[in-house]
């Protein structure tokens, strides 16, 4: 099957997610049913939207994958991406599922994808999307049976027009069914920056467990400056980083000396480019992978470091902000060259996290101060990178990597619910 409603099927992002997953099942000595459950997604549902755009109708295609409900309703964010097929999407609700059994957080895992390109719509347009795919989906989500959130190409304006739309067909304001929404409509200041600011203290945690000492004074180098790379940016310099590098698809832009965060996302924000940033030197777009530092975050999109590029890495560590950014291939490579991953079901947890955490006060209509929740949210991350780091080195496995044993542990857990269920 190549496609299902015109969106491609194909995958070399779910190709290596299922390898990755066969590997965790082997070294964490599963039972091969478990690998049979996780390997596939519970249900997949596709949709047509119609939008008027420039006048004539579109037909947009949309996905929602429900990977594994074992843990609790499916959760996930929402991706609109012009080149995301739905094999990408079950790569990345697979991943939830195991990032949220990781996080310790009450969730199964899902992600939803709308093969468009964002940037080409009106805001008219771009609303039109997001109610339609609501009303398409409206039976298959809800509080306690599928909660999305944004991704790629989605924002807390998007999750507004989204939670509206289904407290419209619900006939009263629902708001525990989307996450990451504007602070004004429910939403919790921690979740524009969780997820990076999550990235940055997984970044710490390890610092010191490997190199003992944080980030202070690190050399840090960031691709993609989105909502990820962004907030990690920001965290990382306020722990005392040097950020080096940042880049977008734009280009990179360079500065031993480091960069000016705040200046960088004060330009990005305003043009929508880094690489109008005044100062440092410009280069190309995969050249922030390259660079001289300590630490690298790619917090841009998956298979960005492949057998092609892989050689060119120097950082010591790396800290997946993105979903997927390492290959199989490259991630052999680079622990046979001593190279740690902080693999993107413990490193970027913290947007999901914070998901959870906005979720809780939605469903009793209260709030947290910005404070409180960042607090919580820190020790949640502290304590899963120290979780990790101990079942790593309880693991046996000739060349085990840190992946192993994050995913080992998320394993553990479905696994443990999907047999008190029945279901294996
Ligand atoms: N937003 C969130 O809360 C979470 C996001 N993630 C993951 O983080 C990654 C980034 O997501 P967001 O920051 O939300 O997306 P975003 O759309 O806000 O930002 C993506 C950034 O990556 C850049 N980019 C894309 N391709 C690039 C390339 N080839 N070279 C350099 N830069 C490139 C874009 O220019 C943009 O700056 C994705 O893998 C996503 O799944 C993971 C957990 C939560
Ligand atoms: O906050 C959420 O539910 C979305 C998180 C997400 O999509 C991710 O972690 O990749």
């Amino acid at each position: 099957m190549n496609s299902v409603l015109g969106m491609p099927t194909q995958s070399i992002f779910l190709q290596d997610t299922l390898k990755t997953l066969m590997r965790a099942v082997e070294v964490g000595g599963f039972d091969k049913i478990v690998y049979d459950y996780l390997s596939r997604p519970m249900r997949v549902i596709a949709v047509s939207i119609p939008v008027r755009v420039n006048g004539s109708i579109t037909i947009f295609e949309g996905y929602r994958v429900q990977h594994n409900n074992a843990l609790g309703p499916f959760k996930g964010g929402i991706r609109f991406h012009p080149e995301v097929t739905l094999g990408d999407d079950i790569a990345l609700a697979t991943l939830m599922t195991l990032k949220n059994s990781l996080a310790g957080i009450p969730y199964g895992g899902g992600k939803g994808a709308v093969r468009v390109n964002p940037k080409t719509l009106k805001a008219k347009e771009l609303e039109e999307l997001a109610r339609g795919y609501v009303r398409a989906l409206y039976s298959a989500l809800g509080p306690d049976v599928d909660i999305p959130a944004p991704d790629v190409g989605t924002n807390p304006q998007i999750m507004a027009w989204m939670v509206d739309e289904y407290s419209k067909i619900a006939g009263k304001n629902i708001p525990a069914v989307f996450t990451a929404k504007p602070i004004e409509l429910w939403g919790n200041p921690v979740r524009e920056y969780a997820t990076g600011y999550g990235v940055i203290v997984a970044a710490e945690t390890f610092m010191k467990e490997l190199f003992g000492s944080g980030l202070s004074g690190a050399r840090v180098s960031i691709h993609g400056f989105g909502n990820t790379g962004q907030w990690a940016a920001y965290w990382a310099s306020k722990m005392g980083a040097k950020v080096v590098a940042v880049a977008d698809t734009s280009g990179t832009v360079y500065d031993p000396n480091g960069i000016d965060v705040n200046k960088a996302m004060e330009v990005k924000n305003k043009t929508g480019k880094v690489i109008d940033y005044p100062g440092g030197q410009k280069l190309k777009p995969d050249d922030a992978l390259y660079v001289n530092a300590d630490v690298l975050v790619p917090a841009a999109i998956e298979n960005t470091i492949n057998a092609s590029n892989v050689s060119r890495v120097k950082a010591k560590l790396i800290v997946e902000g993105a979903n997927g950014p390492t290959t199989p291939e490259a991630e052999e490579y680079l622990t046979q060259h001593g190279v740690t991953i902080v693999p993107d079901i413990l490193a970027n947890a913290g947007g999901v996290i914070m998901s959870y955490l906005e979720w809780v006060e939605n469903l009793q209509w209260m709030t947290w101060s910005e404070d409180e929740t960042r607090d919580r949210l820190g020790k949640i991350m502290e304590n899963n990178s120290r979780k990790v780091m101990n079942k790593y080195s309880e693991l046996k496995v000739k060349n085990a990597t840190v992946r192993d044993a994050a995913l080992v542990l998320a394993i553990e857990r479905v696994e443990k619910a999907m047999k008190l269920r029945g279901w294996i």
